[in-house]
């Protein structure tokens, strides 16, 4: 048998959807009828001004009350109102057929977040907490009758004329036994400081306004001074420190947008993303979960985005699939870079001063953005050990005529740690050469991007390797010992040492140089620097750390070892000579570092 046909939906079934699947969020249902709320007080304010309504405006507000005895919530407003027409058009129709269209769309999908906006359900977000509602309006036009409507939940609803002086709406929420959690003081406050802090039309909860309707990124830039926008910045984030500048954010073309912008002052990695960017719609506050509409490191940034042209509905899926959310990106991107360059150029000290703070999100917004990239190579600083601030360009050329190796490779020397790794900076320093200070987290991907970005240049940390190795100009030193002596004296230190994970080999340094240095391979650690950070290759996080001792085969105590009588005070020589590298490196420690103390005092 073969049979087709079609599937039909019943409006019945409607009611248990919408609780169930609108929002896991119950909350939101109060979000969603203050701001019908205020739709209303904002249409009947533009009628005014338009000639359209002119009877008296009075002061427009939405109330938000509740009585714990009647188990009922009520929103209140002195908006538009309807007619009982009105409601029957906008409150039945529309949502019932937005309803059955929702049915029809999400019936095999299960589970999903926030399709509200989508559908004009937003009154009906109400039946998420209330058994039963009532509208009691009372449209603006002259001579209108107030109307009644309830609704338990069910398809069906009646209407009939209502008692109401004042012009508006309430909306009466009996509230369902399983959501008299609502019925609370305290509770409902958050959520209206949640949601409704910078709603444009005063609201008002026992008996106090809760918002402040005109939130600075609704104003005028050019009205605002520096103490608005910090002033503001505390009252978003109460508690913090101040800020370091910020961006206004203003476009009406080809998206709508405006917001404000805070660069935090940032220490440490590790504080990040406490606060957030808190995104709103016309002023109502929908997420503070900004992913995919603020590129990924700007989300390091504090501060508001407002537009109507984000939707609602802020599922992940949909917002990436969203051309505004895609173009919102790239204009956050560029007015960011724009506005770093800006202050870089008006006042250089003054960047430089903020640049241990910002260097963070520059050198992220490198890393990930190639636009971004192309901005702010213009204005991206490298410090030096003698903290000293450069651009790109400028270093460049400092360093082109001393640190070009023979290959014509521009070697940039780095240290992670200036304190750890001072013998090598002082060796570098001392053939007039310049270290710079790459101690972030974010620094190892950092030197990584600018590898592959900047043509013929090198990173390699100052301690990789014996200095005339790391930039090798091709000018041999020679060694004072034989062949053979190189030989004998590696033998000793590899006896003496006994450990595969440190290499020995005897080179020709300077005899400035120490006789021992300790060096860990550059590429290797780098891997495993990344690795810690989630980059790189995972592997070599776990494998352990090889180090080079290099033998300074020019230095005045190696020859003295060679001199030695016998070969117990050879080994003694050499292990003295190991301990005091290790000891420069801050790896000794624990047993061995006791060792070398007591035999040290001993006269060894
Ligand atoms: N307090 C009110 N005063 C006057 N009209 C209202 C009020 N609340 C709702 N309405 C009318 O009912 C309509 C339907 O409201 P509903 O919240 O379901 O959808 P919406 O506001 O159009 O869209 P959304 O789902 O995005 O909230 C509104 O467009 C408005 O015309």
């Amino acid at each position: 048998m073969k049979e087709s046909g079609n599937i039909s939906i019943h409006t019945e079934n409607i009611f248990p959807i919408i609780k169930k699947f609108l929002y896991s969020d119950h909350e939101i249902f109060l979000r969603e009828l203050v701001s019908n709320a205020v739709d209303a007080s904002q249409k009947i304010k533009r009628l005014s001004s338009i000639g359209e309504f002119n009877g008296e405006l009075g002061e427009l507000k939405v109330k938000v009350s509740f009585d714990k005895e009647a188990k009922t919530i009520t929103i209140s407003d002195n908006g538009i109102g309807m007619t009982a027409e009105e409601i029957k058009k906008y409150i039945n129709q529309i949502a019932f057929s937005g309803a059955t269209e929702f049915v029809e769309k999400y019936k095999d999908k299960g589970d999903d977040k926030g399709i509200i906006g989508h559908f004009g359900l937003g009154f009906y977000s109400a039946f998420m907490v209330a058994s039963e509602v009532e509208i009691i309006s009372k449209s603006y036009q002259e001579g209108a009758e107030a109307a009644r409507w309830t609704c338990d939940g069910s398809t069906e609803y009646s209407i009939s004329t209502a008692e109401k002086d004042e012009r508006g709406t309430d909306i009466i929420l009996h509230i369902a036994e399983d959501s008299e959690e609502f019925l609370d003081e305290f509770r409902l406050k958050s959520i209206l400081e949640k949601y409704g802090k910078f709603l444009p039309i005063p609201i008002e909860f026992q008996d106090k306004i809760i918002n402040n309707p005109t939130p600075l990124w609704a104003k005028s830039p050019a009205e605002l001074s520096d103490e608005d926008y910090l002033k503001f910045y505390e009252e978003l984030y109460p508690f913090q420190e101040k800020p370091l500048f910020w961006i206004h954010l203003n476009v009406d073309y080809p998206f709508n947008l405006t917001g404000i912008l805070y660069f935090p002052k940032v220490k440490n990695e590790f504080q990040l993303q406490r606060e957030k960017i808190q995104l709103y719609s016309r002023q109502v506050f929908i997420t503070d979960e900004v992913k995919d509409i603020v590129p990924e490191f700007l989300m390091l940034l504090h501060g508001v985005i407002d537009s109507p042209d984000i939707p609602l509905n802020v599922s992940r899926s949909f917002l990436q699939a969203d051309s505004n959310v895609k173009k919102i990106n790239s204009y956050i991107t560029k007015k960011v870079a724009d506005k770093l360059q800006e202050l870089f150029k008006a006042d250089r000290p003054g960047f430089e001063e903020k640049f241990s703070n910002i260097g963070l999100f520059i050198k992220y917004g490198m890393i990930s953005d190639d636009k971004f990239f192309d901005k702010a190579k213009e204005f991206c600083l490298l410090e030096t050990t003698s903290n000293k601030l450069y651009t790109l360009d400028e270093y460049a050329e400092e360093v082109q005529a001393l640190q070009t190796d023979k290959d014509g490779q521009r070697v940039y020397l780095y240290t992670t740690d200036a304190q750890q790794q001072d013998a090598f900076i002082q060796s570098a320093i001392q053939k007039g050469y310049s270290v710079l200070k790459m101690d972030s987290m974010i620094d190892p991907h950092f030197i990584n991007q600018m590898e592959s970005k900047i043509e013929k240049t090198q990173w390699k940390r100052v301690d990789a390797d014996s200095i005339d190795k790391l930039i090798d100009t091709g000018i041999q030193l020679e060694a004072v010992l034989t062949e053979e002596q190189k030989t004998a004296v590696k033998e000793i230190f590899e006896a003496t040492i006994n450990d595969k994970q440190k290499q020995v080999q005897v080179e020709a340094m300077s005899p400035d140089e120490l006789p021992a240095i300790i060096t860990q391979n550059e590429f290797m650690r780098r891997m495993s620097d990344m690795s810690k950070t989630g980059g790189g290759m995972g592997m070599f996080g776990n494998m352990p750390m090889t180090y080079q001792i290099s033998i300074n085969a020019n230095h005045p105590l190696i020859s003295k070892l060679v001199e030695l009588p016998t070969e117990e005070e050879k080994k003694n020589l050499a292990k003295q000579i190991t301990d005091l590298a290790l000891l420069s490196q801050n790896l000794l420690t624990g047993a061995d570092l006791t060792a070398f103390i007591k035999r040290t005092v001993n006269g060894f």
